[in-house]
Formats: C-alpha cells, structure tokens, sequence
C-alpha cells in the first residue's frame, strides 16, 4: 500500500470539510488528534525511559493537539509552565505542538528560542503533524534557528504532508477521523488502523511523493 501526501492547502480545506459535512466540532478533532499523539509518545517512549514529558503547544490548533482541557490537567495536577528551556532541563520527552500545517516563513518572536532549544536538546522530540519551522512543501529550513532541527518523531495527522520526503525518524499516522467520502475526495489512502489503535506507524508503507 502506498500513502498519498496532502498539500498545506489541501490539509486546511479537509479540515473544514471534517467540521463541516463530517460534523465534528473542532474540539473533538483536537481531542482525537491529541489521543493519536498520546498513543505515538507511549509507543516510543514507554513509562520506563522517563514520566516527564514536556508539551510544547503553539498560539494555533496544532498547540490545541498538544493542549486540550486546561482546567482539568490542573485538577489532576498536570504541571503547566512558562519558562520552556528550564523545564527542558527536567524532561525526558519533548512533544512539538508549535506549528502545523499553517505555519510559513521565517520563524517569528516569541518563537525562535524554543525552536533553536528543541534543535539543540538531546532529548527525544515527537513532532505534531510537521516538525516546526519546516516548511510544509519544502522541508526542514536552510537558514534561521529550524535549520538542522530534525525531531526522532513525527506523527502526521490525517494524512503525511510533503515534507515526510525529507524526515528520517519513525513516522506515525494519526487522526482516526476521516471518513471513506472525505479521503475519496482528496485521493487519499486511510492507513490500516488495528483494533481501537489511534495510530499505524509506518514502516513498510510507500509513500508517493
Ligand atoms: N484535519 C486535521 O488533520 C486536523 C488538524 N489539526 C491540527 O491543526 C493544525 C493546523 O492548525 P492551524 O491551522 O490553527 O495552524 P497551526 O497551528 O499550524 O499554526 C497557526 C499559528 O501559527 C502562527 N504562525 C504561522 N507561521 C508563523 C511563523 N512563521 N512564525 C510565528 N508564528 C507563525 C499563526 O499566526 C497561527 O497563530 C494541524 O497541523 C494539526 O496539528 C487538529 O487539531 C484537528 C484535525
Ligand atoms: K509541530
């Protein structure tokens, strides 16, 4: 089987199909994403490399991947903090929910520290939907503090985006959302998902570039 890349502008008007004939509110897509991502961190980083993962969530609805019910993560103790490079210091995960599939351009402030942190930490990162700072077309950036950021991890919602072509590390599929109408309309091929899996990693998939 060989899976289909979406562009960025493909990617945004699926979106909207999703909320407006498949009916879901964003909410909920945030939240299944999100569910996907949790599956992919556990697959690769099980609770004995280390409990504490530090999600780094973006002003847009990549970060609302990373970030869904404030208040109840607070009432279940789920620490939130501002200070991202010291809290790095004390992770043993990182996952990447900076920008998505609407990121473009230079890098803008605030965001140029966090990305050259997670270009420069040791740590393993997982990526939501793009590694950020990349280019969704193009791939990893050639100048600016994305250059040489290349996460252990990505997870592509719905569908890989063009810039898998350059990503070398394990790559999962995630987002169990879209229904057999919608990928008929944008030509894509849903990965086998398994029992109630959110995720398919891929391995032994082709991907057409
Ligand atoms: N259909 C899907 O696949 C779904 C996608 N979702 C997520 O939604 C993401 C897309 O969300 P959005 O369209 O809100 O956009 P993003 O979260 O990709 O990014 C938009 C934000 O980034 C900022 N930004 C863009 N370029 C920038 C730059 N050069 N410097 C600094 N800031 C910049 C924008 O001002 C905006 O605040 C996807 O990648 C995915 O993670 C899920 O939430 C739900 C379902
Ligand atoms: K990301």
């Amino acid at each position: 089987m060989a899976l289909k890349t979406l562009s960025a502008k493909n990617a945004a008007a699926l979106d909207k199909d999703l909320m407006s004939v498949g009916a879901f509110s964003i909410d909920q897509l945030m939240e299944l994403a999100g569910l996907s991502v949790s599956q992919a961190v556990f697959r690769v980083h099980p609770l004995s490399r280390g409990r504490r993962i530090l999600v780094a969530c973006g002003p847009g609805n990549n970060g609302g991947d990373g970030l869904r019910l404030a208040t109840q993560l607070r009432n279940l103790g789920v620490p939130f903090v501002d200070d991202f490079e010291s809290a790095m210091t004390e992770a043993d995960h990182v996952v990447d929910a900076i920008f998505g599939f609407s990121f473009s351009g230079e890098v803008r402030e605030p965001f140029p520290a966090v990305i050259k942190a997670l270009k420069e930490t040791s740590l393993p990162v997982t990526s939501v939907d793009a590694p950020s700072s990349w280019s969704i077309e193009d791939g990893p950036p050639v100048s600016g503090p994305g250059n040489g950021f290349h996460p252990s991890t990505l997870v592509s919602l719905t569908a890989p985006k063009p810039l898998v072509k350059w990503f070398t590390g394990r790559h999962f599929i995630g987002g169990r959302f879209v229904s057999p109408d919608i990928a008929k309309k944008y030509n894509l091929e849903l990965p086998a998902y398994e029992g109630i899996d959110q995720v398919v990693e891929v391995e032994n998939i082709a991907i057409k570039l």
